[in-house]
C-alpha cells in the first residue's frame, strides 16, 4: 500500500532524489537549495543522506524531501534501493566534464529500472558559472531530454545559486499536477486538512492507500 500522511500544515510532501557521477555537485546543489550556502570543499557523499525544505507554490506549502546519493560506483547498490520511493529525480552532470554528461543514459536507465514507473526526472547541467570550461552544449542536453522523456534540461550553478530555485520549483509544479488530483479527492472531508505522499512510493492506480498523521 502507498502511505499517505495527514497534515494540517503542508499541502504536499515530495521526495526528490539527486543522482549522477561523483563530483558533479549534487551535494552542493542541495545545500544551495536548502540553505543558500556553497562550500568549495565538499566531501564525497557516503551512501545517502536527506534534507528538507518547505517551499510556497501558489500559496500551497510543499515540503521537498531531497535525497543526496553518492555518485561513486562502490555505493551503487545502496543508492539504487532509494530510487523506488522517489517521486522525482534530478539527474545531474557537470557541464565542464563531458564524461559526466555521457554517463546520463546510464543514470536515466537506473532511475527507470529501479524507480517508480511514473517517476518525473529532469537533467541538471551544474557548474554553469564555469562558462570558459564548458564541454557540453545546452542544446545537447535538450536533445537528450527530449529523446529520453525528461521533463526538462536546466543549467545551474550551486556556487552562484543560479537556477536552483527554478529547478526545484519546476519539479514541484509538475508533481503537483500529477498528484494534485489524488490529494484533492482525499481532502473533501473537513478535518484532517490534507494528505501527503510520503516515504513509501508514488501511488499506482487502484492501489490501497494507508493513512497516518504527519510528524512535521
Ligand atoms: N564552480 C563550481 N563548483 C561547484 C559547483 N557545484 C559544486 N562544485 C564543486 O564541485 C565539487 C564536487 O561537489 P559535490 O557537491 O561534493 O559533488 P557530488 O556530486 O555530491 O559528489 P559525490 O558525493 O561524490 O557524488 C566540490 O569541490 C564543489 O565545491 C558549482 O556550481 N560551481
Amino acid at each position: 500500500a502507498a502511505l499517505l500522511l495527514i497534515c494540517n500544515r503542508c499541502d504536499f510532501l515530495f521526495k526528490i532524489i539527486l543522482t549522477g557521477d561523483s563530483n558533479v555537485g549534487k551535494t552542493c546543489v542541495i545545500h544551495s537549495f536548502t540553505s543558500g550556502l556553497f562550500s568549495d570543499s565538499q566531501h564525497n557523499t557516503i551512501g545517502v543522506d536527506f534534507t528538507v525544505r518547505t517551499i510556497d507554490i501558489d500559496g500551497m506549502r510543499v515540503k521537498m524531501q531531497v535525497w543526496d546519493t553518492a555518485g561513486q560506483e562502490r555505493f551503487r547498490t545502496i543508492t539504487q534501493s532509494y530510487y523506488r520511493s522517489a517521486h522525482g529525480a534530478m539527474i545531474t552532470y557537470d557541464l565542464t566534464r563531458r564524461p559526466s554528461f555521457e554517463s546520463l543514459p546510464h543514470w536515466i536507465q537506473g532511475v527507470e529500472q529501479y524507480g517508480a514507473a511514473n517517476v518525473v526526472f529532469v537533467l541538471i547541467g551544474n557548474k554553469c558559472d564555469l562558462e570558459a570550461q564548458r564541454q557540453v552544449l545546452f542544446e545537447d542536453a535538450c536533445t537528450l531530454a527530449e529523446r529520453t522523456g525528461a521533463l526538462a534540461a536546466l543549467e545551474t550553478s550551486a556556487k552562484q545559486h543560479h537556477n536552483i530555485e527554478e529547478a526545484f520549483e519546476l519539479m514541484a509544479r509538475e508533481l503537483i499536477v500529477r498528484y494534485g488530483g489524488a490529494v484533492h479527492q482525499d481532502s473533501q472531508s473537513d478535518s484532517p486538512t490534507v494528505f501527503l505522499h510520503s516515504d513509501s512510493h508514488p501511488i499506482d492506480e487502484g492501489e490501497h492507500l494507508e493513512k497516518r498523521p504527519c510528524d512535521c
